[in-house]
């Protein structure tokens, strides 16, 4: 007897035990609504939970939800990893904040669940992950580096996560070819006028009416420059990225900063 493709499809009853169901942290933010569109829209994902500030946290457990999305804010999205961690639930984190001492903590909540997932990206824009291979890449052949991030005014956090990402990732390039300090005679300076240190790496936020969220990275030796530059104009620009990270979160046991890996780069 021969078998169709229709002969293959599930019924619906196992179409839906196949569908991972998801939760959205920070629902009625920029991203978080964007979030919610996307999954909605999504055939193989199922929206079971959406939960932002007020509301109960539990819900998203009590839905059942495999995995949870959490766009809030800095200051309270360990509380939301630890809960996610406590009760099973992988996690894809785009929101902003994270250091050295954050990254660690999480990855000492995961080490008694080996089966659970936590992934932490800054950004989930496929142009802005190539930006910040691009600008490493670039890094050990120019003295000179400084990184520029615009955002629109309503961010509450500066330098932007991507900009410091990327910093680092330029700096440790720079220190792997051993290339000297960037040159810079600054002495007399108005506070803020050179931007923030990252790690040797000057970097300069602007906040302006119109912009969503952009970022530079200007490279410089004797006589040329390079300007590498990304612009994500809408938040859909995010969204790939967060599904993707949804759909292999449950392969990828442990913490996992940045989805780059999950993009074969
Ligand atoms: N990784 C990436 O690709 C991207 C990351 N981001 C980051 O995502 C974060 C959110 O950005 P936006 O959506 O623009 O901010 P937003 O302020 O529009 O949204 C945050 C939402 O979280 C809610 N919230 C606050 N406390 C909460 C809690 N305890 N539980 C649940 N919800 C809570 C707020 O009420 C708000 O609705 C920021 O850290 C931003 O930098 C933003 C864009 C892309
Ligand atoms: O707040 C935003 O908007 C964004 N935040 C992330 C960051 O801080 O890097 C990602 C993107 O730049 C948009």
């Amino acid at each position: 007897m021969t078998t169709t493709a229709t002969d293959q499809q599930p019924a619906p009853a196992d179409r839906e035990s196949l569908l991972i169901p998801v939760g959205v942290l920070g629902a009625r933010g920029r991203m978080g609504t964007e979030v919610v569109k996307a999954v909605n829209d999504a055939d193989d994902l199922e929206l079971v939970a959406m939960v932002d500030d007020g509301d109960w946290l539990f819900n998203v457990a009590d839905a059942g939800a495999q995995v949870v999305v959490d766009f809030t804010r800095p200051d309270v999205v360990m509380d939301n990893i630890r809960f996610c961690i406590d009760n099973n639930i992988h996690c894809v984190v785009g929101t902003t904040g994270f250091d050295e001492a954050r990254l660690a903590t999480v990855a000492e909540w995961l080490e008694p669940k080996p089966e659970l997932g936590v992934v932490i990206a800054p950004n989930f824009g496929i142009g802005a992950i190539l930006l910040m291979r691009f600008a490493q890449e670039a890094a050990r052949f120019f003295p000179s580096v400084e990184v520029v991030e615009l955002h629109h005014p309503n961010k509450v956090d500066a330098p932007s996560g991507t900009a410091v990402r990327t910093a680092r990732l330029v700096a440790s390039a720079r220190r792997a070819a051993g290339l000297p300090p960037v040159p810079d005679a600054t002495t007399d300076e108005l506070p803020g006028a050179r931007g923030t240190d990252v790690e040797g790496v000057r970097v300069h936020a602007v906040r302006l009416a119109g912009l969503v969220a952009h970022q530079e990275v200007l490279l410089g030796a004797a006589g040329e420059s390079l300007t590498l530059r990304h612009d994500s104009f809408d938040r859909a620009s995010f969204m790939p990225g967060v599904l993707l990270a949804v759909r292999e979160i449950s392969r990828r046991p442990g913490l996992t900063v940045g989805i780059e890996g999950f993009l074969g780069l």
